[in-house]
């Protein structure tokens, strides 16, 4: 059984067919990326998956299970993290406090209950927590900075701390909303490490990335998205030498 199902996943906004019945499976273990033009529809492939929206026909399943329709958290907690296109940090906020936010869900306590700080088996709980977010941020090499502000952080590493964040809930699946968007090459060779990483950590990696040289070194299997419309999948070579491919994407500019 695959992770991720997508059955004939079609978003409409008004007249625009964002996302047209698209099939598509994430298999356990894989490196899967998303890729195709300016506006194909891939970040609204990862809102739909998500629960930012819910699909006007399709569905999608995770472990099995519908999930299409479900809230945001629901998701979360069932097993999918992601990051986003644009970095979402509490930029004054500490490097690891940000990693905590994401992992509060799996405490006893939530955050209303970070009121009752003086309970000594929540003092317990946040100890576990904290030591938690801190292998989160061991996996992305960024445990030496747990107590500096975010904001301080360079860009490279802001992106890697909200890997930590989405990995700090566990999950079986994380998406990440191209993770090498305004990296220089350094810090994309370091991210394309730490994805093998996580990969070899047992969690499932589905991207959306538009720099070619990251994609093609990293994934295992790459699915093309144009006009909401999946045109192509198979391997990096397959998918390199594709003519439909070469025509709508990669010979427009796509970096190579
Ligand atoms: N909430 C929305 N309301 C209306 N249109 C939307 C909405 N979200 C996305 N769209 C439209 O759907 C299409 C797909 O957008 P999407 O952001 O998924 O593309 P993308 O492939 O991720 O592009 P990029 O590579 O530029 O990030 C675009 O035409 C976009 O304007």
């Amino acid at each position: 059984m695959s992770l991720l199902k997508l059955d004939n996943v079609t978003i409409r906004f008004g007249g625009l067919v964002a996302v047209d019945g698209v099939d598509l499976t994430v298999e356990r273990g894989e490196i899967l990326a998303l890729i195709g033009p300016n506006g194909a529809g891939k970040s609204t492939i990862f809102n739909l998956i998500t629960g930012i929206y819910a699909p006007t026909e399709g569905s999608i399943s995770f472990n099995g299970r519908p999930i299409s329709g479900n809230k945001p958290y629901h998701i979360a907690a069932a097993g999918i993290g992601r990051t986003f296109q644009n970095i979402r940090l509490f930029t004054e906020l500490s490097v690891l406090e940000n990693v905590l936010i994401g992992a509060h869900k799996l405490g006893k306590w939530d955050l209303a209950g970070s009121i009752m700080k003086l309970a000594p088996w929540v003092r317990k709980e946040e100890g576990a927590l904290a030591e938690w977010a801190i292998e989160c941020l061991k996996q992305v090499d960024l445990a030496h900075r747990a107590y500096e502000l975010a904001v301080n952080l360079p860009y490279g590493e802001q992106r890697r701390l909200e890997i930590a964040r989405a990995l700090a809930l566990k999950p079986d699946l994380i998406l990440l909303d191209e993770p090498a968007a305004g990296m220089n090459p350094q810090e994309k060779q370091v991210l394309l490490e730490m994805v093998l990483k996580i990969r070899a950590a047992g969690i499932t990696v589905f991207l959306v990335e538009h720099d070619m040289k990251f994609v093609m070194g990293l994934s295992d299997r790459i699915a093309v998205l144009d006009y909401g419309v999946k045109i192509a999948e198979g391997k990096p070579e397959e998918i390199r030498t594709n003519p439909q491919v070469i025509e709508a994407y990669l010979g427009k500019g796509a970096v190579h």
